[in-house]
This record gives structure tokens, C-alpha cells and sequence, in this order.
């Protein structure tokens, strides 16, 4: 098996281009499937959903070519089948969005339930409920669902609670739908905007994307053509802390700075000091962090995805800081990991309490997801000796290049091959050691 080693950093100094966004590229590489002729993405980075999703493509008969140049050009006018494999469908998250892509086009599609990150609970009644009134009935089996429409009906949607899944399954099932959707309590995250700005290049009538309601008018059909995916954001705001838990300076370039106002705003209170150009973030630090309390929030709150990589910086922060996940109450999977590496932070309810300023010590840690293996990336940079993360596959889920990225930033950081026997049992004594 692979992990990754790295070393306690001195400060940092370099920049970090910035790929294009995971969550945006799972949502316009589904919602390509509504076009009827072939639609060319820019910037979609080349992580295990992407090719999940291109394996998905070719069994329904949308074919994909990955062109030298980085672009994904996909063919949706031969696709045949909205049955979608239950496995592939269920080793990630947004797969869901085949069903508001491929249903209008075909009343009926079968589909594995979403996987992802685990954080105990992600429902999507929402969708449910939204796709429901559109029209769509459900049927739950043991490892899959069928989701049917005879025909899809513009429905005014109140959403019970902000979900950018949601928001977009929705969007998509409403592009090609009879009539007009109004979607009330939208999420109002770049990914949503991104989506609705491709479709709208392709003859979509979507407006308010970026606000609380949405407006869809249905047409018939969807042209297709090129779309540049928006920067990734929630790696981009990782970079950004890196300079401060390892000191130094970060520059993350071909970002969108508007989409890291809240991040950049806690991390101007924490300490950080900021440059923002129009396309590039400079972020510097002497290494000298205050405390602070933060609710994860949707956007344009502060993001549940930094929260995980912000409780690593916040172990340097001289006193007690609070994080309170309003988005998943129980995404603390990485406390137990910070622990072992000497950090004093407890879990009550939906808070985790970090008393800050203890220095880690490198460790055998293990990443559960794709945040929590930024959080240890993180806290790596910090800890004093060695650290060893098991579980890379998370973070190869979100990050095309993790390693290149940081080692030039100045960071020696190695990928390397263990038995898995030996990882097992170095994490077995960290754990003991809790
Ligand atoms: C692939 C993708 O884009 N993943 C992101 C997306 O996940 P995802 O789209 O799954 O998250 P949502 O925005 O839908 O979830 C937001 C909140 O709504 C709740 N909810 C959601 C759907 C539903 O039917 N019912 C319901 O109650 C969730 O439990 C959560 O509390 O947004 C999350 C919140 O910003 C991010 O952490 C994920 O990185
Ligand atoms: C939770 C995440 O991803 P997903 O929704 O794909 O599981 C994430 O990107 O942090």
C-alpha cells in the first residue's frame, strides 16, 4: 500500500496553481448528458471521481476523450442507457446528479445510493422531495434506486434546509422539464453558479443562480460547446493555511478570490497576512497564531471542507479556539488523528474545543476522508520529526498532485510503498497510545 511521508517544514515560500474544482467538474460533467451534441470541459482535474464518472459516460454510451491539453470533450448524442452501474455509482458522492441529468431525456433511471465521504449522515430527502414534486417517483431497493417521470413537470421547490446537491440535481432535472421551476432556499455556492452559467451557454433559461431563488425555464433541447471549469476553491484555502501553520509565504494562483472572502476573513483574524490580486492569493505568516471560534456554514459561510485543514492551524494558535460544524455535525473524523500527534482537542456535541499551542509530534495517522487527509498534510508540516499518513486514497480523490504541490512549496514529502501488515500495526500503537 501507498502512504505519504513528510517532514516538519521551515517556512514556506512558493506558489501553487490551482486545479479546477472537483465538485464543480462532478456536476458539468453529468449535466453534459442534457446536451444533444458534444460539450468540451477545460480545467477538469484528472482524480478518481473523474474517472469514475468517464467510466460511467462510456457505459451508457457517452464517449469521452481526454485530449492532450488537459480537456475532456464528451459526446452525450449516443448515449442509450440511464442505467447507471450501483457500484461505480456508490465510490463517490455526486452521482446522484446522472438522475436530474439523464431523466427528463430518458423517464427512468436506475442508480446505485451516493457514496463520498462518510459523515455519518447524508441524507438527500431533499432531492427526493424536489425531483417529487417535479413529477418523479422513487423506489428503493436494497443496493440501488429507480427514479421514473413520465414527464417532468416546472414545480415550485422550498428547500427544508440549503443543499448545494440539491440545488443542482434539481436545476439540471428543470432545465429540459415542461414549464417553468422556481427553486426557493437555493444554495448559493460557486459550483451552483458554475453549473448554470455552462447551461446557459448551451441554451438553458436559468436565472438567480447566485441567490436564494432560482428560476428555470424548461426547453427543448441543449446545444452543447466548450466550458472552462471555476478553480477549486477549498484546495486553493488549504494552500492559504499552509503559510500558517508552517510559516512563510503561499501564493495560490488562477483562483477566484471572491469565492475565499469568508476563508481569507478567518484567516486574517487567526494572524495571516494577505495579498489578493485578481487572479492570484498571497498568503504570509510569521508563524504567530491567535485563537478564534468559527461555525462552518454554507456558502457563503465558511466551509464545512476547510474546517478539517483549519483545526490542524488552529493547534498553533496560542489558546483555546472553537469550531462548531453547522454543516455536518459529526465531521470529526481527524480529532483522533491530531491526538496522536499531541494536539489536546475535545469533541462535545457538534464543537471541537482546540487547546492551542502544544507542539504535534510526527505520528502514524490515518486519513478518512479527503479533508481530514488535508488536515494531516497540515498538521505534518508542523509536527516535529516524521509523519505518516495511511488512507491517501481519500486524498487522491480531491487532489490531482498533492506531493508536487507542496514540495514546491519547499516541503520534503515523499509517496512510498509499505506493507500494509506494517502500517496497520504502527497505527495500532498510535492508537493505543490514545
Ligand atoms: C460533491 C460535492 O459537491 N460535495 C460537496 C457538497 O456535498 P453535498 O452536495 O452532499 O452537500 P449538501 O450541500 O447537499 O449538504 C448540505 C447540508 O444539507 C443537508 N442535506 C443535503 C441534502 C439533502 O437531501 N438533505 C439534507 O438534509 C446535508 O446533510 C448538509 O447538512 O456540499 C458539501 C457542503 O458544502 C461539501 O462538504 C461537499 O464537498
Ligand atoms: C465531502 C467532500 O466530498 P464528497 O461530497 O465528494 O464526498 C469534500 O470534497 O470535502
Amino acid at each position: 500500500m501507498n502512504i505519504i511521508r513528510l517532514e516538519r517544514a521551515g517556512p514556506l515560500n512558493g506558489s501553487v496553481q490551482i486545479q479546477g474544482s472537483k465538485n464543480s467538474s462532478l456536476s458539468l460533467m453529468a449535466a453534459s448528458c442534457l446536451c444533444d451534441h458534444p460539450v468540451t470541459l477545460s480545467g477538469i482535474p484528472d482524480i478518481y471521481d473523474i474517472r469514475v464518472i468517464c467510466d460511467i459516460a462510456d457505459d451508457i454510451g457517452m464517449a469521452t476523450t481526454r485530449h492532450p491539453n488537459g480537456d475532456i470533450t464528451l459526446d452525450p448524442g449516443s448515449i442509450h442507457s440511464a442505467a447507471i452501474d450501483k457500484e461505480k455509482a456508490s465510490s463517490y458522492r455526486a452521482s446522484y446528479y446522472f438522475i436530474g441529468a439523464l431523466l427528463a431525456k430518458f423517464g427512468k433511471v436506475d442508480i446505485g445510493f451516493p457514496g463520498g465521504d462518510n459523515f455519518v449522515s447524508r441524507p438527500i430527502d431533499q432531492h427526493v422531495k424536489g425531483l417529487k414534486a417535479m413529477g418523479a417517483t422513487f423506489t428503493f431497493h436494497e443496493d440501488h434506486y429507480t427514479v421514473e417521470a413520465k414527464r417532468l413537470t416546472g414545480a415550485d421547490i422550498y428547500f427544508d434546509t440549503i443543499t448545494s446537491g440539491a440545488t443542482i440535481n434539481c436545476m439540471l432535472a428543470a432545465v429540459l422539464a415542461d414549464g417553468r421551476t422556481v427553486l426557493r432556499g437555493a444554495a448559493k455556492d460557486p459550483e451552483v453558479v458554475d453549473t448554470a452559467i455552462m447551461l446557459n451557454e448551451f441554451g438553458a433559461k436559468i436565472t438567480g443562480a447566485g441567490t436564494d431563488t432560482i428560476r428555470i425555464e424548461g426547453v427543448n433541447s441543449l446545444r452543447g460547446g466548450q466550458h472552462t471549469v471555476i478553480p477549486d476553491r477549498l484546495i486553493a484555502g488549504a494552500f492559504l493555511m499552509s503559510a500558517g501553520i508552517a510559516g512563510g509565504s503561499v501564493t495560490v494562483t488562477d483562483v477566484i478570490p471572491d469565492h475565499l472572502g469568508s476563508c481569507i476573513a478567518k484567516l486574517t483574524e487567526i494572524g495571516l497576512h494577505f495579498d489578493v490580486q485578481e487572479q492570484s492569493i498571497t498568503a504570509s505568516s510569521t508563524g504567530k497564531l491567535k485563537a478564534t471560534r468559527v461555525r462552518t456554514a454554507m456558502y457563503p459561510g465558511f466551509a464545512t471542507d476547510l474546517q478539517q485543514p483549519l483545526t490542524a492551524l488552529l493547534t498553533g494558535a496560542l489558546g483555546k479556539s472553537i469550531i462548531t460544524e453547522k454543516v455536518y455535525p459529526k465531521r470529526f473524523q481527524h480529532v483522533a488523528q491530531l491526538r496522536r500527534m499531541g494536539a489536546d482537542i475535545e469533541v462535545r456535541g457538534n464543537s471541537a474545543f482546540i487547546r492551542g499551542g502544544l507542539p504535534l509530534t510526527g505520528s502514524w495517522v490515518h486519513a478518512s476522508d479527503i479533508r481530514a487527509g488535508t488536515c494531516l498534510l497540515l498538521a505534518g508540516l508542523a509536527a516535529e520529526g516524521t509523519t505518516c499518513i495511511t488512507g491517501i486514497e481519500h486524498i487522491e480523490r480531491g487532489y490531482e498532485d498533492a506531493i508536487t504541490a507542496f514540495r514546491s512549496l519547499g516541503v520534503t514529502i515523499a509517496l512510498e510503498q509499505v506493507d500494509a501488515a506494517h502500517a496497520e500495526e504502527k497505527l495500532r500503537i498510535g492508537r493505543a497510545g490514545l
